[in-house]
This record gives C-alpha cells, sequence and structure tokens, in this order.
C-alpha cells in the first residue's frame, strides 16, 4: 500500500509494452483512479517547447516542471481531456517527437524530483493504478502489486506501427524500430531512476499475448492479492 491505506498496482514497461492500454482497462474493471505518468514528462517536454526552452537548459526544466500548469479533466466518453496553460493538449502530447523530447528531460534527476509528490498525490481512495517506468521502483515502493511488462523491441514496433497507420498517419517500420530502441536505451541507462522491474514485480512477457490475455493475466494477479 502506499499514501496510507490507499491501494496502488504499479505497471512498468517500456515503450509499447501495452502499458497504457491495460492501465486503462484496469482501472475501468477495479473503478480506480489511474496516473499516467508519462503524460507528466511529456507535458514538461510540450512546455518547453511552447516556452522556447532548450533541452539542456536544466534549470529552465526543472522550473516547468514544478510549476506545470496542468488540469487532466475525465470526460462523459472516459477518457481525460488534457489541458496546459489553458490550452488543450490531449492529442499534442502523443507525438513521437514529443515523446522523444519526454525521454530526454525525464533523464534529468531535479526534473523527475519536482514531478514525485505531484504523481504520488494521484492515491486516493478507492485505489490506484499507476502506468510508467518508476511507479514500483520509485514512486510507488510498497505498492500492493507490482508489474512489469515487457515485449520483444520488434513487436513493440509493429504494435506503434499499426497504431499510426489505424490513425492514418504514415509511418516507417525500421524508423519506428529505431526510435524504440533508442528510447529503450536512454530510459533503461539513464543514472536516476531507470526503467527496469522492480525487485518484487510480477513480469510478463506479452510478446505472444493478446491484450485480453495481459488483462487477464494482471486481474488473476489482482485476485491473489485480495484486490478485488
Ligand atoms: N498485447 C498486445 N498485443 C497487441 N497489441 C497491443 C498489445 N498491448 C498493446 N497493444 C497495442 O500496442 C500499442 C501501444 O500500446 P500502449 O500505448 O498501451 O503502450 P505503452 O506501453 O503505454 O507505450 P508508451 O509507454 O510509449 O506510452 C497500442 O496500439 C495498443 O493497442
Ligand atoms: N514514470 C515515467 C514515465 C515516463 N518516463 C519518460 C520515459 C518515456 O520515454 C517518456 C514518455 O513516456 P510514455 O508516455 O511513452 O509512457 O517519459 C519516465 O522516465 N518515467
Amino acid at each position: 500500500m502506499s499514501n496510507g491505506q490507499v491501494p496502488v498496482i504499479t505497471v512498468d514497461g517500456p515503450s509499447g509494452s501495452g502499458k497504457g492500454t491495460i492501465c486503462q482497462l484496469l482501472a475501468r474493471e477495479l473503478d480506480w483512479g489511474l496516473l499516467d505518468s508519462g503524460a507528466l514528462y511529456r507535458l514538461v517536454g510540450l512546455a518547453a517547447r511552447h516556452h522556447g526552452v532548450e533541452l539542456d537548459d536544466k534549470e529552465a526544466l526543472v522550473v516547468l516542471a514544478a510549476h506545470l500548469d496542468v488540469q487532466f479533466i475525465a470526460t462523459e466518453d472516459d477518457t481525460v481531456q488534457i489541458v496546459l496553460e489553458g490550452e488543450e493538449v490531449t492529442d499534442a502530447i502523443r507525438t513521437e517527437a514529443v515523446g522523444k523530447d519526454a525521454s530526454i528531460v525525464a533523464a534529468i534527476p531535479e526534473v523527475r524530483d519536482a514531478l514525485l509528490e505531484r504523481q504520488r498525490a494521484f492515491a486516493e481512495e478507492p485505489g490506484l493504478i499507476a502506468d510508467g517506468r518508476d511507479m514500483g521502483t520509485v514512486v510507488f515502493p510498497e505498492a500492493a502489486l507490482k508489474i512489469y511488462l515487457d515485449a520483444s523491441a520488434d513487436e513493440r514496433a509493429v504494435r506503434r506501427y499499426n497504431q499510426l497507420i489505424n490513425k492514418g498517419l504514415g509511418a516507417s517500420l525500421q524508423a519506428i524500430l529505431e526510435d524504440i530502441q533508442a528510447r529503450d536505451d536512454r530510459d533503461m541507462n539513464r543514472a536516476v531512476a531507470p526503467l527496469k522491474p522492480a525487485a518484487d514485480a510480477v513480469i510478463l512477457d506479452t510478446t505472444k499475448m493478446s491484450i485480453d490475455e495481459v488483462l487477464a493475466a494482471v486481474m488473476d494477479e489482482a485476485r491473489h492479492k485480495g484486490l478485488r
């Protein structure tokens, strides 16, 4: 448990492993809150673009992270609208370019510190599903259940490729694979809070699993922990 007795399920893993998809389904199934921590790093990246802050200007990035003026607004169709400094940025933060910027700013320890309490504040009754890279290792080390989703880089690239094609966007599978490998390298090898499974995490290799199979496996783990 974390933040008192509020139960938390953490879901960490590399880009394209299915964290966001599974966390949304879990939150709906359990009727718990959802923290999309990657969105916070993406928001810092986007705010930097808006304010003309270079990604090597550590001090300015830390100020942006500490003072992020962001609202997460639940909509009637069960999605979340994200508003940054009064501007709707729900889709704007999801581009590959902003994802890359997020991965760069996320390597700055002081940026991570500036976002820590904001993330922990998401833990409210009846429970929280926390999606990210360091949810089980750093942000919620006392979580009731820790899941680490993995999949081969090739499979994750295909998933991302299909996602972009389904949105009517052009994409190169090779370029996506290279982006994923570069992002893995940055996220796994940074000095602070690198992406890795917590010692007590349940690791699921989802390379050959459908979304329904992954959800069922995680729900089984939740049941074993008495979380539903
Ligand atoms: N087990 C699966 N089998 C096939 N496709 C999947 C599976 N899990 C997720 N997907 C698809 O892969 C794509 C990426 O999934 P998702 O956005 O959930 O990954 P993620 O781990 O949250 O990535 P990121 O960290 O970059 O946000 C989506 O289109 C999703 O529908
Ligand atoms: N807990 C987290 C969440 C995200 N990041 C960084 C690393 C990712 O490459 C980037 C974008 O995340 P995504 O939205 O793709 O899940 O943000 C992190 O370091 N720690």
